[in-house]
């Protein structure tokens, strides 16, 4: 991940800004109730001082993100208060109660804000670092001993990886499922788009094959004489045609299939269990449905139609190439009328 705002899609700096949050709250989080421990159980007022800092500093970085926004700053300056926090509290420890445990929580923040490429870099180092520290601390003589503080630490690092992986996978999962659900949605209109069009035809194509689907039939619907609305309106209004002709189709198709924007002024129906003869009538309603609705715009709004229904033994394009003649042919003989490819 190169490290420039211009790099970030909405999308992934949403996501970063996200795991930057719960990454600082759980920080702070942890830091008082660490604290609290080290002054409740432990008396160590030395230790629980620099938790209550740690806690400080976390809720400071959540305030100046929240008022100046700059993630990428903020992200360093988050991964710099982690580190610097978990060395000193390790050499704090002087190698007890396993407190080097701590150094576990370091990688997951570092790959989350700071991504691949220093977030391996950093690790890489840090890891260096331990196995010298550890290399020093076994020549000196050890309490083998388990104590409260050895439990302790091992319990805290255990919910703290469990917090940071759970957001970092809730997060993740959340920004994927946008993305697929943007991938698929036209953005004018918020009807599908041709990719997922053309899937879902070629999906009815291979249950058909498969004798899933006894029949399958794909609608093209097209606004007629769209480019003089435009002219006349301008495209804004133009645009804002396109979005109520999809709110119709929207509306009317609802429980019956799947309706999608095909593209420029073009829309495509598609209607599982249909044969020919019925997506013929359905589409006259459809058509009859759209004629009649009041406009806000002050024209009349038609559309022609081409229907064709899928076969197992041609391919889908073909289906398109027919559905497309069709809807030629409702534009030759007049607009405003549905033509079927077997006519
Ligand atoms: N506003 C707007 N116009 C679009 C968009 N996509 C395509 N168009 C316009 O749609 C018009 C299509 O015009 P034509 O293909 O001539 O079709 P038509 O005027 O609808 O005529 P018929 O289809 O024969 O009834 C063109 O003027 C395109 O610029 C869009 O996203 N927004």
């Amino acid at each position: 991940m190169t490290h420039s705002l211009l790099t970030y899609t909405d999308q992934s700096a949403h996501h970063q800004s996200q795991l930057l949050r719960a990454v600082l709250k759980i920080i702070a989080l942890f830091s008082v109730i660490i604290g609290s421990i080290n002054v409740f159980v432990f008396a160590s007022y030395d230790t629980a001082l620099f938790n209550y800092v740690s806690f400080a500093v976390a809720s400071g970085l959540l305030l100046y993100f929240r008022n100046h926004r700059q993630l990428i700053l903020t992200s360093w300056l988050a991964c710099a208060a982690v580190i610097f926090n978990v060395m000193v509290f390790i050499h704090l420890a002087n190698g007890q109660n396993y407190a080097i445990l701590w150094v576990m929580i370091i990688p997951p923040i570092v790959f989350f804000l700071l991504g691949r490429k220093l977030g391996a870099w950093i690790t890489g180092l840090l890891f260096l670092y331990v196995i010298a520290f550890m290399a020093i601390q076994i020549q000196q003589p050890m309490p083998r001993a388990l104590g409260l503080g050895a439990l302790l630490n091992i319990i805290e690092v255990c919910v703290a990886l469990w917090f940071l992986f759970r957001f970092y996978e809730g997060s993740r999962e959340s920004a994927y499922r946008e993305l697929e659900i943007q991938s698929v949605t036209d953005k004018l209109t918020g009807l599908y788009n041709r990719i997922k069009l053309d899937s879902v035809v070629a999906m009815q194509h291979r249950q058909l094959g498969t004798g899933q689907v006894s029949h399958s039939t794909v609608v093209i619907a097209d606004i007629d004489n769209f480019k003089a609305i435009n002219d006349s309106l301008g495209h804004i209004k133009g645009d804002e045609v396109l979005r109520h002709a999809a709110q119709l189709l929207r509306d009317f198709t609802r429980n019956d299939g799947l309706v999608g924007r095909w593209g420029g002024e073009e829309f495509m129906l598609i209607l599982p269990g249909y044969t020919l003869e019925q997506a013929k009538l359905y589409s006259e309603r459809l058509r009859q449905y759209i004629a009649d609705n009041e406009t806000a715009f002050g024209q009349t709004l038609t559309m022609s139609f081409g229907v064709a229904a899928l076969h197992p033994k041609k391919s889908f394009e073909h289906t398109f190439i027919e559905a497309d003649r069709a809807l030629y042919r409702a534009k030759e003989e007049g607009r405003n009328c549905v033509r079927v490819s077997n006519d």
